[in-house]
């Protein structure tokens, strides 16, 4: 029987642990991925982000914890649950012997409802190598062709695990729309990748792991608390600007310290910066040259997210 979270939580996650020997490689790991949304999973390097996919895809047995995958444990790894989703994963397939549109035809094969070849060939961009031997296709066409066979069967739910390392700036837009496509189609995806700005344009969520724990999960534009940290607002001061002094700032708001002089940068911390960036106008009665408004990057929230774990003391990790 399928439990109800289940039939809205594609996949549910609670204390996962996975243990090499004495060596522990993710601990008390838990999370949901909803029906519909692409979720990312962010981490250095080694942080468990493929140890927790083929956990979920039934690829590797866990330690401990409960996983729910399309209502179903993993662990068990039912056939018709298999048919169900769809896997990209690290490596790249070998397919010796066998043509581009053989491959993907034989896969199809296997499924109840799969997409037709051409249109997932196409999809990939590889509508113009049906006919051409796999064993000839350049190393970015060969991470194409593993992505058509991993999504060939209509998936209700695809893993891609760093689906576009390797892809050329133009193939990594085919890969994004194929899974605005899924994502259209009410599929649900939970892909892992190195590309912060591949994260913050398909995820609804993120995850963050760091040696093998979950430290944070939420929306790209909410991680880390960056919807609510202060923006920095700069601007130079242009000549006619540099003898007057600033209006009064928003409460909190915190001028960085720098030069004075003619043409200077001028930089003012706040959790206001609409506010503050009306009053400069109102102020300065002209265009502020090179008026900026900061926030930080998700980069810049998940390194600071990563650094913070590093320094964590152990016992508090
Ligand atoms: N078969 C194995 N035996 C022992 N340790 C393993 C095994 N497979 C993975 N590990 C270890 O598990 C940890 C997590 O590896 P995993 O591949 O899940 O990381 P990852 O986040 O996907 O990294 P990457 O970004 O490099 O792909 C690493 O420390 C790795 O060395």
């Amino acid at each position: 029987m399928v439990s109800a979270a289940a039939e809205n939580d594609p996949v549910a996650v609670t204390g996962l642990s996975k243990r090499y020997g004495e060596h522990p490689v993710l601990t008390d790991l838990s999370l949901r991925v909803h029906r519909g949304e692409v979720f990312a999973l962010l981490g250095p390097n080694g942080a468990g982000k493929t140890t927790t996919v083929e956990i979920l895809t039934g690829v590797r047995r866990r330690s401990g914890g409960d996983v729910e995958v399309l209502g179903q444990d993993p662990a068990r790894d039912p056939r018709e649950w298999r048919a169900r989703i769809g896997v990209v994963g690290q490596s790249t397939g070998a397919y010796p012997d066998l043509t581009v549109g053989e491959v993907v035809r034989q896969f199809a094969a296997m499924y109840p409802r799969p997409l037709p070849p051409t249109q997932v060939l196409d999809m990939v961009g590889l509508g113009a190598y049906e006919k051409k031997r796999t064993t000839e296709l350049s190393g970015g066409q060969q991470r194409r062709l593993d992505v058509a066979v991993g999504v060939i069967g209509d998936p209700e739910l695809i893993f891609l695990d760093e689906p576009t390392t390797g892809l050329d700036p133009v193939a990594r837009r085919e890969a994004w729309d194929l899974v605005r496509f899924f994502s259209a189609r009410g599929r649900t995806t939970v892909l892992t990748t190195h590309y912060l700005d591949e994260a913050e344009t398909l995820a609804a969520r993120v995850g963050v792991i760091a040696g093998g724990r979950l430290v944070a999960c939420a929306p790209p534009g909410e991680l880390g608390g960056r919807a609510t940290t202060s923006a920095a607002v700069s601007f130079r001061r242009s000549e006619s600007l540099a003898g007057r002094e600033l209006p009064e700032l928003p409460r909190g708001a915190v001028l960085e310290p720098g030069p004075t002089g003619a043409g200077d940068l001028v930089t003012v911390l706040t959790s206001e910066p609409t506010r503050l960036v009306s009053l400069l106008a109102s102020w300065a009665e002209t265009e502020l040259p090179e008026l900026i408004v900061h926030r930080p990057t998700l980069e810049e929230i998940y390194l600071n997210l990563i650094d913070r774990h590093r320094q964590q003391p152990e016992e508090n990790k």
